[in-house]
């Protein structure tokens, strides 16, 4: 089994898409440890480690195959010694059910049962199993961690339902008054990614549970747009793909000079949730993210409420009418100087 394994390990964790009770362990000829800790969660740690514990965690939602493409390519990369290997990694493969639908989800998106929201309410279900599970292998990894000043990262790789007019963005977590890390905007930017959201509340999404719990920089990355296995351009996710992989070994990253202009800021200014079952979006469903609104256009329409744009270029991100009840249908946020945000 053990060769199955690491021959490729995102065949052999889509064989067994919702776990597997084995741990298996492979030394490479450099040193590094391999450690499976379950089908689609790895841990690479090199035998001279880094500051470092980076979490990269894809198919969060299995239909967002670049992110997939990129992990396990990497992943490879390690195993047959082609990727040098400077800090310790987890790597997750977080619902390979859902790639082998090739769906968003199977039954509950499971962006939406962190921090312990896969144990609330009576509803009981494999992604529920599997995100509680994901949440420990994060606490064991960080840690599990050499006892010294370690430093934690977590980038959640994901690729949008539509097109966008800002290819490339980020989800930044409620900080709750923390400041923004300037090296974690030069990173992303690094990666292709110059457009930041910034959440103002808590929610239930991966990145925040890294963040929150564990002081993780942590971040949702939309990398592009979903496609099927072998339609993305993988030219489109060089930069993002190069970068991970200088993170993952190199000791220290080194980048230009930070310049404000170059990162494009928006706050989060309304998420929307869908209350009724009678839930309507007032543009078509070929309308891009980060189309701009107006203060008074109609957004949608609630029930019979209706739900209006509260300032002048609210632009819209995610919208999906086909929501569970209770779940965001729409986010908007509005464009904030970069100077206006506390920056270390
Ligand atoms: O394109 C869409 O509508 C969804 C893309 C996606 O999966 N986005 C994440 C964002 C998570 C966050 O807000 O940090 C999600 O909706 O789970
Ligand atoms: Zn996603």
């Amino acid at each position: 089994m053990v060769d199955q394994v690491f021959s490729n390990f995102l065949n052999w964790t889509r064989e067994h898409e919702w776990g597997y009770p084995e741990q298996f362990q492979k030394t490479l000829d450099n040193g590094t440890q391999l450690t499976v800790w379950d089908s689609g969660v790895l841990v690479v740690e090199p035998k001279h480690t880094g500051d470092k514990d980076i979490i990269l965690s894809c198919a969060v939602h299995g239909n967002e195959t670049a992110p997939i493409e990129i992990c396990s390519d990497i992943i490879q990369d390690i195993i047959s010694g082609k990727q040098t290997v400077a800090h310790r990694v987890l790597f997750l493969i977080a619902n390979p059910a859902s790639i082998n639908i090739e769906q968003r989800f199977v039954e509950e998106n499971m962006n939406r049962l962190f921090s312990g929201a896969h144990s609330q309410g009576d509803q009981q279900n494999k992604e529920r199993e599997r995100a509680k599970k994901i949440e420990g292998y994060c606490e064991r990894f960080y840690t599990s961690a050499p006892q010294r000043e370690r430093r934690r990262y977590h980038y959640d790789l994901h690729t949008a339902i539509r097109d966008s007019k800002r290819e490339k963005f980020a989800v930044h977590p409620f900080t709750d008054g923390k400041p923004y890390h300037r090296e974690q905007l030069q990173f992303l930017l690094a990666c292709g990614v110059d457009t930041i959201l910034l959440n103002q509340q808590p929610t239930t999404t991966f990145s925040y549970f890294s963040y929150n719990t564990f002081g993780a920089q942590a971040f949702t990355v939309e990398l592009g747009k979903v496609k099927k296995f072998g339609e993305n351009n993988r030219a489109d996710f060089q930069a993002a793909e190069d970068t991970l992989r200088r993170l993952v070994g190199e000791q220290a990253l080194s980048f230009p000079e930070f310049e404000p202009e170059q990162h494009f800021m928006f706050a989060e200014a309304q998420t929307i949730n869908r209350q009724h079952e009678e839930f309507e979006l007032n543009f078509a469903d070929d309308v891009a993210n980060f189309t701009a609104f107006d203060k008074g256009d109609l957004l949608a329409i609630d029930g019979g409420e209706n739900i209006y744009a509260q300032h002048d270029g609210e632009h819209i991100i995610f919208p999906n009418a086909q929501v569970a009840l209770g779940q965001r249908a729409l986010l908007t946020v509005i464009r904030v100087p970069t100077e206006s945000l506390e920056l270390v």
